[in-house]
């Protein structure tokens, strides 16, 4: 593979990527509304496979190339798995060219796009769990929770933290396959954290984990797996758990569930920088066996070991699936046994749901009107549908060492407790295919962000240069402050979905021709605004790396999602 020079898209390692048009693809409608452009769902005019299309907005020209996109275009690329979701290619809408294999526009006049094509799913979990009278069965529930684990174990193996775990990130389709999506805060890390420091400002406000709250800026795939927690607990219990409106309160939420961290139970921890500002006066004390007694005691017993507050002992993906709960009946189903519903995005769900309530308030207020017109008319009150959350049942706690997988075998969807291959139930990690091909290959750790090796095209592994700075920068707007609405128990989880994370609102600094000048990271211009411009990912960030991170203030940008929820 060509180690591609600084501010260029390098497609090398997959030559059709790029070189397409959107308009191969006939859009059917939209599907999901992300930071940085919507998600549609179309059809691939020549063969008629349905597709997603991920726009990747770049009408800015001052901000440039989103590093989310270069973040989740790179990351997916190395991704392969059952349950991780697959980037099939990337398309252009016109104002792109394509130059040996580099992608270039006209900074002043393109007003066009890059898309991501993936793999289409019917579904996301939180556009699923809305559906009205939507129940989850128990085996439903151990099958999902299973699959994002096995997901999760595979990311964390190959050195990648998601660090945005939450319900409309888990993609399902009607084969009951669960994908995790939207790598657009994933980062690579080094198990030793000597490396510089990470950004805490990640992962949407409801599935923080109090580490980072606490403004930790060294962990580890603990954080993730706080996540699997509250979605798991969520699954279990109806509606979301820990709906907080701002850090603070989110931390108090913490605290009142899980008692307020201290040297005792997490040493260390009042070395935080928002320790002590967050320390409440009162006395807390751990609840969770209190409030979720409904729970069956394999679940909740799991349930502890994720939500521990020292992420030094909250339970691994790999130990999570080896816990009881995935070994004692009801046993997880298999995906394909899982009813197949209509499509449920969450855009779509919300969508649905502002409209019955807009032709709800439109009805009480014809109502209204009629009645005062009509005063001994007899009206019927407007009903409110209430769902009551699943029933399950109590257990215990047992923490355990938070700890990586070692070994380098692919963890299938189909997992034997005690079979062969695997000794016990836990899975092993398979690698990610080497750098673009799918065959061979040498395999070295540290692919990604952090700068190591990895392997080369169809074949031996290749060490490449420092390539992505670390640190992950994610200075977005501050995450919570608004836009909030409290969930509701409503079929499997809640109906309004938490303040989004932080960590979004920037963007990597537009590069130019031949690399000499760029803006810098987060669009803070170092020169002049160059007019031809062009992107590549890996070089974008080599280039990056040299750049004198972090810039000297946050970018600003608006977060579309605080907006929107
Ligand atoms: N491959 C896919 N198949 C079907 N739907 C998808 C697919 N990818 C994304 N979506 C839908 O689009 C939504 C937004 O996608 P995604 O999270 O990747 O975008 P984003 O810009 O990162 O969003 P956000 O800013 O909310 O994190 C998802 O919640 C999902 O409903």
């Amino acid at each position: 593979m060509t180690v591609a020079s600084p501010g260029q898209l390098n497609l090398d390692e997959t030559p059709s990527w790029g070189s397409r048009s959107v308009d191969f693809f006939e859009k059917i409608e939209q599907i999901g509304e992300g930071t940085y452009g919507q998600v549609y769902m179309a059809r691939e005019k020549a063969t008629g496979e349905v597709v997603a299309l991920k726009k990747v907005r770049m009408d800015n020209e001052k901000e440039g190339f989103p590093i989310t996109a270069i973040r989740e275009i790179k990351i997916l690329k190395k991704l392969q798995h059952d349950n991780v979701i697959k980037l099939k290619e990337i398309v252009t809408s016109k104002g792109l060219f394509l130059h040996s294999k580099i992608l270039f526009w006209d900074a002043n006049k393109f007003k066009g796009s890059i898309y991501m094509v993936f793999e289409y799913m019917d579904h996301d979990l939180t556009g699923l769990s809305d559906r009205p009278g939507m129940r989850f069965s128990v085996p439903q529930i151990k099958c999902y929770m299973r699959q994002l684990l096995t997901g999760l174990h595979y990311c964390h193996v190959n050195q990648v933290l998601h660090r945005d775990i939450k319900g409309s990130n888990l993609l399902i389709d009607n084969n009951g396959n669960l994908k995790l999506a939207d790598f657009g805060l994933a980062r690579s890390f080094t198990s030793d954290q000597n490396g510089q420091p990470l950004t805490n400002r990640v992962i949407t406000l409801w599935y923080r984990p109090p580490e980072l709250l606490m403004g930790s800026t060294r962990y580890t795939p603990a954080v993730d797996m706080w996540s699997v927690g509250c979605i798991f607990a969520e699954l279990l219990h109806g509606k979301p758990i820990l709906p907080g409106r701002n850090e603070t309160e989110q931390m108090q939420k913490i605290g009142d569930l899980c008692g307020f961290p201290d040297e005792t139970n997490w040493p260390g921890v009042s070395k935080l920088p928002f320790y002590k500002t967050l320390k409440p006066d009162r006395p807390t004390k751990r609840r969770v066996k209190d409030v979720f007694k409904s729970f069956d005691r394999h679940a909740l017993e799991l349930l502890e070991r994720m939500l521990t507050l020292d992420p030094e002992f909250r339970i691994s993906a790999k130990d999570a699936l080896d816990a009881e709960y995935f070994w004692t009946e009801p046993f997880p189903c298999q995906p394909n046994s899982l009813p197949k519903y209509e499509a449920s995005h969450e855009f779509q769900t919300k969508k649905k749901r502002q409209q019955k309530r807009q032709q709800q308030e439109e009805a009480a207020k014809r109502q209204k009107t009629m009645h005062q017109a009509l005063p001994h008319a007899r009206l019927p009150p407007i009903q409110q549908q209430h769902i009551p959350a699943l029933p399950l049942r109590p257990g215990p706690n047992q923490p355990t060492q938070h700890n990586l997988g070692q070994t380098s075998q692919h963890y299938g969807n189909n997992i034997n407790r005690g079979a062969s291959g695997n000794q016990g139930r836990a899975p092993g990690g398979g690698r990610p295919p080497h750098g673009g091909s799918n065959q061979g290959g040498g395999y070295a750790p540290n692919w990604a962000v952090s700068g190591g090796g990895y392997g080369g095209p169809g074949g031996g592994g290749y060490t490449a240069p420092n390539m992505v700075p670390q640190g992950g920068r994610g200075y977005g707007a501050p995450s919570g402050a608004t836009g909030f609405s409290q969930g509701v128990p409503y079929g499997g989880m809640g109906g309004g979905r938490g303040p989004s994370v932080g960590g979004r609102g920037q963007q990597f600094g537009s590069m130019n021709a031949g690399g000499s000048q760029h803006t810098g990271y987060g669009g803070q211009p170092y020169m002049q605004q160059p007019t031809a411009q062009y992107v590549d990912i890996d070089g974008a960030y080599a280039h990056a790396s040299n750049s004198g991170f972090p810039p000297p203030s946050p970018p600003h940008r608006p977060d579309y999602r605080q907006q929107q929820r």
